[in-house]
């Protein structure tokens, strides 16, 4: 018998065009497919996403997934609180998209090009703390609203420019608003940007094991299981001043022969000590050792109190 799946999403456009490209999958893999629209507290209220709280998009989809109402969630993996939830599994990490953040400037300006005095839009402490220590003396202002509303105060002339995540342009087909992709070592994208997260309950095996087998991505999860071992053991959530990207990359082991190898940056922005950055390389199968390693040393060079709850 064909497996039948209710899929719950958020009923933004990005989470819908998420959403689709799972059920697509999944279809392919010969499931039926039913697409369950939930509404969280995250897109109905305007407050910065600091006073709403941890798991604002995210835990009304855990609690219909926990109470049966759906069978699978669809997030965006850097949304989610970094605590497990013990009533559901992570059954697949699916290919990720390109983790970098974008600027959408207008007249089609760069970063460098911005004049100084320029306004950019950013919600995030973590995109804010990043092009403060660019010194270019730009002026960073809060931001909020979906991906359509945030580019209209561009077009509008409100803001000179806003930083959004390429993956949900992507996604959304507005590659064509990015004046420029920010480069990882003067912009580190937030743990797990451009991830997506696919969750079944924890006691639904078979939908486990067909949701893995078909849509699971090894690298992407290694990447991703280390970039959030970082910012668990910061003790940050997804609102925290905190990067971090894990690169999969060619290395040689002791006979020479070539290896994979996760390459893992992180940053932390603080109140008294600044931005702050730390690198490892590790093992693919210790991505989670790799992230606590790099965040210990972020702890050690004064990440302890990190500035500001907020993104
Ligand atoms: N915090 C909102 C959010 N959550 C996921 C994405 C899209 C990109 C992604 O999948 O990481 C965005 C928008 C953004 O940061 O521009």
């Amino acid at each position: 018998m064909k497996p039948r799946l209710r899929i719950g999403t958020r009923g933004s456009a990005l989470a819908l065009a998420q959403t689709g490209l799972i059920a697509s999958a999944l279809e392919r893999a010969g499931a039926e497919i039913e697409i369950v629209t939930v509404s969280t507290p995250g897109d109905r209220s305007s407050a910065p996403i600091a006073e709403i709280g941890v798991g604002v998009f995210t835990s009304a989809l855990r609690d219909a997934l926990a109470a049966n109402e759906i069978d699978v969630a669809v997030h965006s993996y850097k949304d989610l609180p970094t605590a497990p939830d013990p009533r559901l599994v992570l059954a697949a990490v699916p290919s990720r998209e390109d983790p970098r953040d974008a600027l959408c400037a207008r007249d089609d300006l760069t970063l460098g090009e911005l004049p100084p005095g320029s306004t950019v839009g950013t919600g995030s402490p973590r995109r804010a703390a990043q092009l403060e220590a660019l010194g270019l003396g730009l002026t960073v202002l809060p931001l909020r609203g979906n991906v359509d509303t945030r580019l209209g105060k561009v077009t509008s002339g409100e803001l000179d420019a806003v930083v959004l995540a390429r993956a949900g342009l992507a996604r959304l087909g507005r590659l064509d608003a990015i004046t420029e992709t920010l480069d990882p070592l003067q912009m580190l994208p937030a743990p797990a940007q451009g991830a997506l997260a696919v969750e079944c309950r924890i006691d639904d095996v078979d939908v486990e094991h067909l949701i893995r087998s078909t849509l699971d991505d090894e690298a992407s999860r290694a990447a991703v299981t280390a970039e959030r071992a970082l910012l668990a053991r910061l003790e940050a959530g997804c609102s925290a001043p905190v990067g971090a990207l894990a690169d999969v990359v060619e290395d040689l082991d002791d006979e020479g022969r070539t290896v994979l190898r996760l390459s893992l940056r992180g940053v932390a922005g603080t109140q008294h000590n600044g931005l702050l950055r730390a690198s490892a390389i590790g093992n693919t199968t210790a991505a989670e050792q790799l992230g606590r390693a790099v965040a210990e040393e972020l702890l050690d060079l004064g990440a302890a109190v990190l500035s500001g709850p907020g993104e």
